[in-house]
């Protein structure tokens, strides 16, 4: 069994048991329930950096990333340095996330967030809008596409937006007529965790006009943006390259302010 497959198998398990003990009913109490969440696919398009920021403690290609800060210092930081967005990874076993990260996230910051995590049940994304997400993620590589279309169905009834993931063309092909407002490319495989940001560029006259282009994963050099762009690229996830450091929003300050400085040369 490949990493991915026994992530999801785990979730699985998890969310069949989360829901043993939270009803539905209960997330819906929540007073982030009833929040207006905002578009993550418009602040990109507005945004002169384009940067999602993730806050990401560890993984599975990488382990230990950084564990020893605070959630609300880390995406305060990146608001601050010009971020268009956040992604919180709320998954514990592989990432060492919760959905508590999310929740520190929504009362730290004002810009959209993505909650990051695996998603194979609606009872998820009830949770995600619950915890203040303004979007989510659906990877094409663990989904059906019935399934991709009944999670998009029920992301769009919550108002929120749905940064659909694929990494190669068949995946791109199932995602068509799915309802997303984001198309992440990653640039890392799921399952051997190769990187190469030539994958991005690779799929990137395929996707439909009108949506978002998001490139995910593996870039570290504001450069890669730049090029990236002209690729009509409008959105760049960015994790390891900021967690890695004592102080992400400072990284991301240096990343952006470089990064200016790329696009106009
Ligand atoms: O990051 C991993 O090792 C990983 C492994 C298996 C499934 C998902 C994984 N990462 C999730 C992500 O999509 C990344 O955290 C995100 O794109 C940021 O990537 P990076 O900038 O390379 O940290």
């Amino acid at each position: 069994m490949n990493i991915l497959d026994k992530i999801v198998a785990d979730k699985r398990k998890e969310v069949a048991l989360k829901k043993s003990l939270i009803p539905e009913s209960q997330l819906k109490k929540s007073v982030l329930f009833n929040r207006n969440v905002k578009s993550l696919a418009e602040s990109l398009k507005n945004s002169a950096s384009g940067i999602i920021a993730e806050h990401k403690r560890r993984s599975p290609s990488k382990a230990v990333i950084n564990q020893s800060l605070n959630v609300q210092d880390v995406v305060r930081g990146y608001e601050n340095a010009g971020a268009a967005g956040i992604s919180v990874l709320t998954d514990g076993k592989y990432f060492g996330g919760s959905l508590d990260d999310l929740l520190l996230a929504r009362a730290s910051v004002k810009i959209p967030i993505l909650r990051k995590e695996f998603m194979i049940d609606e009872y998820q994304i009830l949770e995600a809008k619950a915890h203040g997400a303004d979007a989510i993620l659906l990877i094409a590589a663990v989904l059906s596409k019935e399934e991709l279309q009944k999670l998009a169905n029920s992301a769009k009834d919550l108002g929120l937006d749905i940064l659909l993931e694929v990494h190669n063309e068949e995946e791109l092909e199932k995602s068509a007529g799915i309802p997303a407002d984001m198309i992440g490319v990653n640039n890392r495989n799921l399952k051997t965790f190769e990187v190469s940001t030539e994958n991005s560029k690779k799929l990137a006259k395929l996707i439909p006009d009108g949506i978002v282009k998001v490139s995910e994963s593996g870039i570290s050099n504001p450069e890669v943006i730049s090029d990236l762009r002209d690729y009509g690229y409008e959105g760049f996830l960015i994790g390891e390259n900021f967690m890695k450091t004592q102080n992400p929003g400072d990284a991301a300050i240096h990343f952006i302010e470089k990064l200016k400085t790329a696009i106009t040369r």
